[in-house]
């Protein structure tokens, strides 16, 4: 695919916002960990000298949210000035330089709040190619030639699992049927699982009418919070397994809640309900414990999953070859961009773990659903026990939200990486000076942020 013509494509500007949404105030998101997130996102724009936008976020769930934007103001000076068209030429260039410049790369590197505002830039990079080519991201991951998409990838760290001529390889043996497959997706769409039913903050009740609501939807797997009291866990677990029936999928996730042997007791009092999955049981940094809970809980035909606080690909390289997480689960605004997304895909496909992307919080579910439906077309060529996360939350805030049938994500047709956030939106949210943020303030319903917080003009 020829790479778009750089005139009228320097980058003259790039604005980022704190968008926070109050959605403490309902439960909603909450699991054993994150009591009462506000689904928030650093949310980038960059707009070129011809007026050309391409629109990038990375998630947060309230305070701290400053610091991303702060942290990306500090990287505007990688990206305003260059030539986007040459950004794309070299894409892995530009990845190191926004990742590991000598002096910044001491935050991280590739990890923590520095790679979160690489991934709000680099998502917005990835939105306006797609936008300049007038395809969904997805389509655009499909089009590039492997050579191509493989060139975006910076491979330093991975070589010893997957190489950029195997990758290419393997890019390249998978092409046969992928006009078929990319027919079938326009079709059919792709499988989701809902976590909706079973945020931690929500009532039995609750818990039980929502399970209702998305059975009758068509969705045959539920993914339930726990973590924090067995009881508790036993009581609602066993709710929702009686309300889908022996004959649906049940998951269960910990968000980090136990330590390792902890993980596994707790985990053995919740098999005979049968979860496909226990996602992270532990910390996310523990490769080994990981492995250790897999195959403690093998016997029980509970898998483990994990990845949406997974740092880089580094560690997913390592979970990937412990046998410690047998499903993958990508973010898509964690690490850095699509670019090392790519990397993470290519290592699971060669190690033969499933990837299931992690969609929970404000845009991930707009986001993922183009790298999955780019997998199924383009690299594992399945969707055997593979499903994209949905969350049923912000979309309306979106102007090209997702848009799920039958508990299916139906496969996005506008140009774009599906992150513009509507105007109104905007005026509303941005916080703390939105106008919904002014009256939660005024009604007392929040607290007045401190000065810390006031980094938006
Ligand atoms: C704080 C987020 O809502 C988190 O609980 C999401 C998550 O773990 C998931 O969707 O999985
Ligand atoms: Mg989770």
């Amino acid at each position: 695919m020829p790479l778009p013509d750089k005139s009228g494509l320097k980058i003259v500007h790039l604005d980022v916002r704190d968008v926070r949404f109050p959605t403490s105030l309902g439960g909603h998101g909450s699991d054993a960990l994150h009591t009462d997130p506000n689904y928030s996102c650093a949310y980038v724009t960059i707009i070129t000298e011809t007026g050309k936008k391409g629109f990038g976020l990375t998630f947060t769930c309230g305070r701290g949210t400053e610091i991303v934007v702060l942290t990306i103001r500090a990287m505007k000076r990688f990206v305003v000035g260059l030539n986007a068209a040459e950004i794309f030429a070299d894409f892995a260039g530009f990845w190191r330089t926004i990742t590991n410049d000598s002096q910044m790369r001491w935050l991280g590197p590739e990890k923590g709040v520095a790679h979160l505002a690489a991934a709000a830039i680099l998502n917005s990079l990835w939105d306006l190619w797609a936008r300049i080519e007038n395809k969904p991201v997805w389509k655009l991951l499909v089009d590039l030639e492997p050579e191509e998409l493989v060139s975006t990838i910076d491979f330093r760290y991975i070589t010893d699992v997957i190489t950029p001529d195997e990758a290419v390889r393997i890019l390249k043996a998978q092409r046969k049927g992928r006009e078929e497959r990319f027919k079938y997706l326009e079709q059919h769409g792709y499988p989701a699982y809902t976590t909706q039913v079973g945020w931690l903050g929500y009532s039995d009740e609750l818990v039980t009418e929502l399970c209702h609501k998305y059975l009758q939807l068509g969705f045959t797997h539920f993914k339930v919070k726990v973590g924090l009291s067995v009881e508790d866990d036993l009581r609602r677990a066993t709710a929702v397994r009686k309300c889908i029936g022996d004959d649906k999928f049940l998951m269960v996730d910990a968000n980090q809640a136990w330590s390792v042997n902890e993980a596994i007791e707790w985990m053995k009092k919740l098999a005979h309900l049968k979860p496909i999955w226990i996602e992270e049981p532990t910390s996310p940094d523990d490769v080994f414990g990981h492995a250790v809970i897999s195959k403690a809980l093998e016997p029980y035909d509970i898998g483990v999953a994990t990845g949406e606080m997974c740092a880089n690909r580094v560690m997913f390289k390592q979970f990937l070859q412990s046998g410690g997480m047998q499903y993958c689960q990508i973010d898509s605004a964690r690490i850095g961009g699509i670019n090392e997304i790519l990397a993470v895909y290519l290592m699971a496909h060669k190690l033969n773990v499933k990837v299931c992307p992690h969609a929970g919080g404000v845009g991930l579910c707009e986001m993922v659903q183009h790298l999955q439906l780019w997998d199924y077309v383009s690299l594992s060529c399945t969707m055997a026990d593979r499903l994209i996360e949905y969350v049923d939350q912000q979309h309306e805030h979106f102007v090209d939200p997702c848009v799920v049938h039958n508990a299916r994500y139906m496969a996005p047709k506008l140009p774009g990486y599906s992150t513009e956030f509507l105007p109104e939106t905007l005026e509303k949210y941005t916080y703390p000076h939105g106008t919904e943020w002014r009256r939660l303030f005024k009604e007392g319903i929040f607290p007045l942020p401190d000065e810390a917080e006031l980094v938006n003009p």
